[in-house]
């Protein structure tokens, strides 16, 4: 059965139809890529799938049922990367990757773990507010990668990632697969589609 359904799903700002009747599904163990060029409507499908934006026409299903973001079934199966992430200002890195664990109900993977394997363990003691912009990138794909999940919603996760942290984001996602995950990601990044992707969803022109 899929872990995410998306039926006749449209989105329209104004005169502009930027989403048109997109269908699709994904099952456990597979990764779909959002594909188009800038403006085609990649972000905003993915908000319409994670509840931060509202589809005019269409649903979204999980495991089958109509999603509302704060459903407690729904956050626990969904772990999601958008740009529009926050961290808690007053918290280390190694705390906020803390939290977002023990909301969830514990850590997938211990976080002293996952912050060595995003070089992070440097910049532990840190506030979010002293990291560079790669390093603020890798913070967000942590707090993904820290908690439960079966359905991971990445916006452009390969964004201001060095060449090592291309390499080990593809691996990841190969892990990710591989442990029955279901992947939907928006990129922009041929290699790492090519590496990763099953299926493909191509919006806009
Ligand atoms: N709240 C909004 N109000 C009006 N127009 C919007 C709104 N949100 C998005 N749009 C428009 O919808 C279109 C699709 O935007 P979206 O961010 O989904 O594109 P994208 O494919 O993710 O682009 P990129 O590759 O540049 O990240 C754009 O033309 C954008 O201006």
């Amino acid at each position: 059965m899929d872990i995410l359904t998306v039926r006749g799903l449209t989105r329209r700002f104004g005169e502009l139809v930027v989403l048109d009747d997109v269908h699709f599904g994904l099952t456990a163990g597979r990764l779909a890529v959002v594909a188009g060029p800038n403006g085609s409507g990649k972000t905003t499908l993915l908000r319409c799938v994670v509840g931060s934006d509202r589809p005019d026409e269409g649903e979204v299903l999980i495991d089958g049922k109509p999603c509302h973001e704060t459903d407690p079934e729904v956050r626990a199966v969904l772990a999601a990367a958008l740009d529009d992430i926050d961290f808690f200002p007053d918290l280390s890195v190694a705390e906020h990757l803390e939290l977002v664990a023990y909301a969830h109900g514990g850590a997938a993977q211990p976080v002293a773990e996952i912050l060595a394997e995003l070089d992070l363990d440097r910049v532990a003691d840190q506030l979010p507010v002293t990291l560079s912009s790669g390093q603020r990138q890798r913070l967000t794909l942590a707090s993904c990668f820290v908690r439960p999940r079966r359905l991971l919603v990445l916006d452009e996760p390969e964004q201001r990632l060095d060449g090592r942290g291309r390499a080990w984001l593809a691996d990841r996602l190969l892990r990710e697969k591989a442990a029955g995950t279901a992947v939907l990601m928006a990129s922009h990044d041929a290699d790492l589609i090519a590496e990763v992707a099953d299926d493909r969803i191509e919006v806009g022109g």
